[in-house]
């Protein structure tokens, strides 16, 4: 626990006023893992970033707290009412790489000396009262990539930056005068416009405003695209990281004109600033209990993020935020409910709180935008993990991991089940839907898309006989899919996969086929084969999910006992183990050599 640091925000906090998102900051509570928007390094022993974008602070910065964070990377104070100048005592956070202080109050000149932030890489201190002339200190600012100084009231002449790393810059709505230097020149004109410029940059404004007006009718969504989109598009230019801009440019701007869009006006930067507050005061995301992370949509617009997946129900993005949290974005497609059943369904799903559960942190709902966050997973699903690439990236699965990854995800699903009454369903177990919770256990993710998105797009594979249509699923096909679950840690097998040809097998049909010709340690992931002492294990398993899968769901086990059975699995042979040992030591299992009791098979 970083104790000097967290005396230091204790004292930020009680002498600035604040809402009561900072609740949770109190000395009994642990800063690194509960305060919210705080960040540590890994060894916990400094916090490292500050993200408090939207915490009803105002006031002046009181002097001598921020400033003792000495391993401070990132600052994040944006829309917020925070007053007086710029906060002298920053220049001892020598560590600075990013610098969110826009939507807020602050007036006077902006410090001289820049220089002191070696490592600056963002820097937004737009929509302030900042006054006085551009320092040129900024151009020893050798990682700096964005520069905005928007909509503040800064004046005299623009100095000569020269700064390569640059890649996005916005200077516009201020006082500046004179003429934009030739080495700012490859900046677009509306980063230069609303000023008093004298040479050919400072623009009519009637082109600039021309495209904004052009769909007003869109007016709403707009005001949250266009700042990230302009950055987005000169990123995307000079750098080409067209995967990276992916997130941004197919996930929030899809449905808004384009063209001439990157131009910013005068009186659009204006009507921005209404468009935007108006638009987050109806859909905000809406954040749940315990989530430390503190942004907002513009905050994730800007994010950096790399597309993780198409899925049936949208499309999942790695993003991240200032570049210090990563999240995951689930962008959601066809939902075919109304806000009210969303917003209720995600309040149902937001409040569970389980180890085997993969926490849903915070939604945001629009008209044109549904977004689900969760926690990153950094191994990625068991998906990926059971079928990646053999070498290579392929997180190897030993027997102890598949075991317990049911054992999580059996108990994950007797929790779901066990809310609002038994009415809640997953309706979409799959091995891309589980993670791995930190101490190797399954995780269950996706709760209740099911209900929410048009029936006809569900997954084949996992789906019970019966859920041909999600109104139709019981808590008996949860129970299924897990079945189909184990099947595929035994098998180490898709559950529809291609055998030669054009001929698609479906594991469960497959599995059972094999078990009925008694060549049962044919169907067992190969891999599992190098481990000792595991058969007996492997064909309880094996058991368990071929009972999971019957065709009539009133036969399938019941979640509860499914628990137990697989947790069985490791009691009882850790008994046994120690008396076969020495007699099987070694020994990996044959055809012909296992038994499966006799069950009433559906295939
Ligand atoms: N929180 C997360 N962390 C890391 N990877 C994730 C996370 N959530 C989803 N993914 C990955 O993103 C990809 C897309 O996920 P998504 O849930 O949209 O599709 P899916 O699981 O393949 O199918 P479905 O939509 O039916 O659930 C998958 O590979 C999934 O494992």
């Amino acid at each position: 626990e970083p104790t000097e640091d967290k005396q230091a925000l204790l004292d930020f906090l009680h002498n600035i006023s604040h809402s009561h998102h900072l609740i949770n900051w109190n000395k009994s509570s642990s800063v690194c893992k509960s305060w919210i928007g705080v960040t540590c390094n890994s060894e916990q022993s400094h916090v490292i970033a500050l993200q408090l974008t939207r915490t009803g602070l105002s006031g002046r910065i009181p002097p001598n707290t921020l400033s003792r964070l000495s391993a401070l990377q990132t600052v994040s104070l944006a829309s917020n009412s925070i007053t007086g100048s710029f906060p002298s005592d920053f220049s001892q956070l020598n560590n600075l790489i990013y610098l969110y202080l826009q939507f807020n109050k602050f007036s006077g000149p902006l410090p001289s000396d820049f220089s002191v932030w070696k490592n600056l890489s963002i820097v937004n201190l737009s929509n302030n009262s900042f006054n006085g002339s551009i320092p040129f200190s900024l151009s020893n600012l050798t990682h700096l990539s964005s520069l905005v100084l928007a909509n503040n009231t800064l004046s005299g002449d623009i100095p000569d930056l020269t700064i390569p790393t640059l890649l996005e810059l916005n200077f516009a709505n201020n006082n500046l005068s004179g003429v934009v230097p030739e080495s700012l020149e490859r900046f677009p004109r509306g980063a230069f416009s609303g000023n008093n410029l004298a040479s050919s940059h400072a623009l009519s404004p009637s082109f600039l405003i021309k495209p904004r007006n052009s769909h007003p009718t869109r007016k709403k969504s707009k005001g949250l695209r266009e700042p990230a989109l302009l950055g987005v598009i000169i990123g995307a230019c000079v750098l080409g990281i067209s995967v990276i801009t992916a997130f941004v440019i197919v996930c929030f701007y899809e449905k808004g004109g384009r063209s001439g869009q990157q131009v910013k006006s005068q009186k659009g930067e204006a009507s921005r600033k209404k468009e935007g507050s108006e638009s987050r005061d109806n859909n905000r995301i809406v954040f749940f209990e315990g989530c430390t992370l503190a942004f907002d949509l513009e905050d994730l617009l800007r994010a950096s993020a790399e597309v993780l997946g198409k899925g049936t129900f949208g499309t999942v993005y790695k993003a991240a935020l200032e570049d210090v949290t990563t999240v995951a974005v689930k962008r959601l497609k066809d939902v075919i409910v109304g806000k009210r059943e969303f917003e209720q369904q995600m309040e149902m799903v937001g409040r569970i709180r389980h180890d085997n559960v993969a926490a849903l942190r915070a939604y945001y709902y629009s008209k044109e935008e549904k977004l689900m966050v969760y926690d990153y997973y950094e191994q990625g699903s068991v998906s990926s993990m059971l079928h990646g690439k053999r070498e290579g990236s392929r997180v190897s699965l030993n027997w102890d991991s598949r075991l317990k990854i049911a054992i999580g995800v059996a108990r994950g699903i007797a929790h779901i089940h066990a809310q609002q009454g038994g009415k809640l369903l997953h309706g979409n177990i799959k091995s891309s839907n589980i993670f791995l919770n930190p101490r190797g256990y399954g995780c269950v993710s996706d709760i209740g898309l099911a209900t929410l998105i048009n029936p006809a797009t569900r997954t084949t594979g996992y789906r019970a006989p019966e859920a041909t249509d999600t109104r139709k699923s019981v808590a008996a096909s949860d129970v299924y899919s897990f079945g189909v679950l184990l099947l595929e840690l035994l098998t180490g097998r898709f559950p529809l996969h291609a055998k030669g040809g054009e001929e698609v097998v479906h594991l469960v049909r497959w599995v059972n086929s094999v078990v009925r010709e008694e060549w049962t340690a044919e169907v067992f992931d190969v891999e599992l084969l190098r481990y000792p002492n595991i058969e007996e294990e492997m064909v309880e398993m094996l058991q368990i999910g071929m009972a999971c899968v019957v065709r009539t769901p009133d036969q399938r086990p019941k979640i509860g006992d499914v628990v137990r059975m697989v947790e069985e699995i490791r009691r009882v042979n850790a008994e046994n183990r120690s008396s076969t040992e020495s007699r099987s030591e070694g020994s990996t299992p044959t055809p012909h050599s296992i038994e499966i009791p006799s069950t009433s098979f559906a295939y």
